[in-house]
Order: C-alpha cells, then sequence, then structure tokens
C-alpha cells in the first residue's frame, strides 16, 4: 500500500542578522561590516503539519511566496528533518525539485549521469542501463564526453531532467514545472511529466497556475506563513485561498 504521511511536522531554521547600520561615513561602515557580529535567531518556517496521502491522491501545494510549498516538499523527500514530527514514505519516491543536484561541473557528462543518479539513489548497474535512454532523451548523444561546465544552462538542464525523470516512482514531489529549455524540449518535458504523473499513485504540485494545479490535482492544501490553513477538494483549496488573499488585501478595520 503506497502512502505519505507528516505527523505534526515543524522545521525550525537558524538565521544570521545583520544589525541595522547607521554609520555617517563610509570607513565606520566598512568597519561595521567587518566586524558587526550577526545575531543569530531561530525561525519557524513550517509549523504542525498534519496530512495522510493514499493512492489516488493529486495534492496541490497552494501559497503565497514564502508560504514554506518548497520547504515542506524538501522534508517530505528527506532532504531536511524535521525539527518535530515526522514522515513516513511508503513506496518509491521521486522529486523534481532542483533538477540540478549532485552535478559537478568538471565532470563530464557520462560521469555526471553517475553522479546525479548515485544522488538520487541509483545502484550503479541501474545507472549504467540509463546512460543510453537519457542521452537520448536529453540530445546530448554528441557530448557525452563533454565537461559539463562546456554545456549551455538548457542543456544542463535536459540532461538534469532526463535523469531525474528517466524511471517512474509510487510517489511524485514536484516543484512547478521546468521552465527553461527550448520550446522542442519543453514539448517533450510535458509529455513526459504527464505520463509519470498519470502513472504515480500519489502525486504532490506546487505551483502558483490555478490552471495547471486543477487539471492535475483533485486534493489542495493550503500554506500560509507555514502552517496548513486548509485541506481539501482542490476547487475549494483554490477558493479558500483567493479569499485569503483578498481578506490580507482589505483595509484595517473592514470585515
Ligand atoms: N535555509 C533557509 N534559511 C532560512 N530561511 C529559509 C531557508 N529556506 C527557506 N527559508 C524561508 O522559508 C520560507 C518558506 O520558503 P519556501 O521556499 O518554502 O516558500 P515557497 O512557498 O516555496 O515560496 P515560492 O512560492 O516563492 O516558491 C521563506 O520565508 C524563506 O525565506
Amino acid at each position: 500500500m503506497i502512502s505519505l504521511r507528516a505527523t505534526d511536522v515543524s522545521l525550525d531554521v537558524p538565521v544570521y542578522l545583520q544589525s541595522e547600520r547607521s554609520a555617517k561615513t563610509w570607513f565606520s561602515m566598512l568597519l561595521g561590516a567587518a566586524f558587526d557580529a550577526p545575531r543569530r535567531e531561530t525561525r519557524t518556517i513550517l509549523s504542525g503539519i498534519n496530512f495522510e496521502a493514499r493512492e489516488g491522491d493529486r495534492i496541490a501545494l497552494i501559497g503565497r511566496n514564502g508560504a514554506g510549498k518548497s520547504t515542506l516538499l524538501r522534508v517530505l523527500k528527506g532532504a531536511f528533518q524535521p525539527t518535530r514530527g515526522s514522515v513516513q514514505v511508503s513506496g518509491s519516491c521521486q522529486a523534481l525539485l532542483n533538477v540540478s543536484l549532485g552535478f559537478n561541473n568538471e565532470a563530464t557528462v557520462r560521469e555526471n549521469i553517475f553522479l546525479r543518479g548515485t544522488a538520487i539513489g541509483f545502484r550503479p548497474a541501474q545507472i549504467r542501463d540509463l546512460i543510453e535512454p537519457v542521452l537520448d532523451f536529453s540530445g546530448l548523444q554528441g557530448k557525452v564526453n563533454y565537461r559539463l561546465k562546456t554545456l549551455s544552462a538548457g542543456q544542463r538542464m535536459r540532461l538534469g531532467f532526463a535523469i531525474s525523470t528517466a524511471v517512474q516512482h509510487d510517489i511524485m514531489l514536484m516543484d512547478e514545472w521546468i521552465g527553461t529549455g527550448d520550446v522542442e524540449f519543453l514539448a517533450k518535458a510535458k509529455e513526459r511529466l504527464s505520463g509519470r504523473v498519470a502513472s504515480s499513485k500519489i502525486v504532490v504540485l506546487a505551483s502558483h497556475s490555478a490552471g495547471l494545479l486543477s487539471s492535475v490535482c483533485n486534493k489542495g492544501m493550503v500554506l500560509d506563513k507555514g502552517r496548513m490553513e486548509f485541506l481539501g477538494d482542490v476547487k475549494d483549496a483554490l477558493q479558500f485561498y483567493r479569499e485569503l488573499v483578498k481578506a490580507d488585501a482589505q483595509p484595517a478595520g473592514v470585515v
């Protein structure tokens, strides 16, 4: 049985704040910048998140910039350890969060397929079988022995995308759709993602596009300042979010 459960998940991170400078001269400002010790504070980014996703659930993560969507995806993937609470994952999990994770600029394309494949959790034998399909999908057959740093940004993105999506998993965690790359690759990438989403048992997708979220997802979770404010049908979640934003835009004192 495939499932994804977050139990009372909270995440605190340390932040280092530089004190406000009101120096009168550029020299005292320079001295302040060099010698003022930053103040350490703890900031809560996620607070008390509880939910369980089961087979067939496609959850839209909805919220303003900085609400905690990407952070929650990273905690679900295990990239960040929650400060309190726990995450239980049953099934294989693919995260499309950072397509250049595990890349090394000095290594060749072939070596990077190994590096990235290892970072994702593939075994060496599995990675060897993936080399040809990855090169084929990314259109980089002619560049297999080139160093990564000689590739364009779009070619690197193609490579990262081709590796990350090479294998179908049970659970898919995604942050927006990949926006770079040329028109031809974008069409290919969308087709592959649609296939992966359709064959995944559980999907969690963070995006600001209401159209995309309502076409892919059946449930929606609204995050605000790291708290889960709503979980339910995706249309109700989008409506809840619109009202939340509208209420905050009202002048003080207006109900
Ligand atoms: N490593 C970190 N240290 C300190 N604060 C962080 C760290 N990572 C994220 N934050 C803060 O956590 C909050 C949530 O960030 P997150 O990237 O999860 O937001 P988001 O909802 O995905 O936003 P967006 O829609 O802009 O992508 C933000 O206020 C951000 O500044």
